[in-house]
């Protein structure tokens, strides 16, 4: 079965997450189309017959581009079965508020654009202080220090659950299948 990864990453954590998800289609006997949303290019050459998309949430919503692509391409997504990776800072947190509004990302991006995923994952990102500039790392200590996590800008702080990931990957998988 041919899988379209679609992704957009501005700091690299989604694009990382992307590529684990292709590893494991691949590694299922599947063929993964690798593709960032925002390279403007056609997405396949052969019809996909199942989508994962992921994206992360920065100040608050998913990428622009990435809100226009689910749009544009609407009455595809609904045409096969698909997954959305929601990536974010909130989903970690210390405070079930936060938690519960990172929960709820995806289902703005749904009435933005009329697209429900037939199952959501809600990741947690990243924080790579070390190759932010001078604003960026501000912003996002910040954010670290409202919600618990670690403000050390030396260093990187990873908090995606990898088998979290590799079982949602399956379970697609299995469903798609079925
Ligand atoms: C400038 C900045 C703003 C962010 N704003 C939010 C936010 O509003 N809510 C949240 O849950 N996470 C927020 N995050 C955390 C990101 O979702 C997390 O770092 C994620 O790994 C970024 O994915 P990317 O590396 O693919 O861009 C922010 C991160 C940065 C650097």
């Amino acid at each position: 079965m041919n899988i379209l990864i679609g992704f957009v990453s501005i700091e690299g954590q989604t694009r990382k997450i992307a590529e684990k998800i292709a590893e494991h289609v691949e590694k299922a006997g599947h063929r993964a189309v690798f593709f960032n949303v925002t390279s403007m290019a056609e997405y396949a050459l052969e019809r996909p017959e199942a989508v994962i998309l992921c994206a992360p949430i920065h100040a608050g919503r998913y990428p622009a581009p990435f809100v226009d692509f689910v749009r544009r391409e609407r009455d595809f997504l609904k045409s096969v079965p698909s997954a959305f990776v929601s990536v974010s800072l909130f989903i970690r947190s210390e405070f079930e508020e936060e938690r519960e509004e990172a929960r709820h990302f995806p289902d703005t991006l749904m009435a933005e654009t009329g697209w429900t995923p037939g199952r959501v994952l809600n990741a947690a990102g990243a924080l790579r202080y070390t190759e932010y500039d001078f604003f960026k790392r501000w912003m996002a200590k910040r954010l670290a220090a409202r919600e618990g996590a670690p403000t050390d800008a030396s260093q990187n702080f990873e908090f995606t659950d990898w088998a979290e990931l590799e079982r949602f990957v399956a379970d697609f998988l299995a469903g798609v299948r079925a």
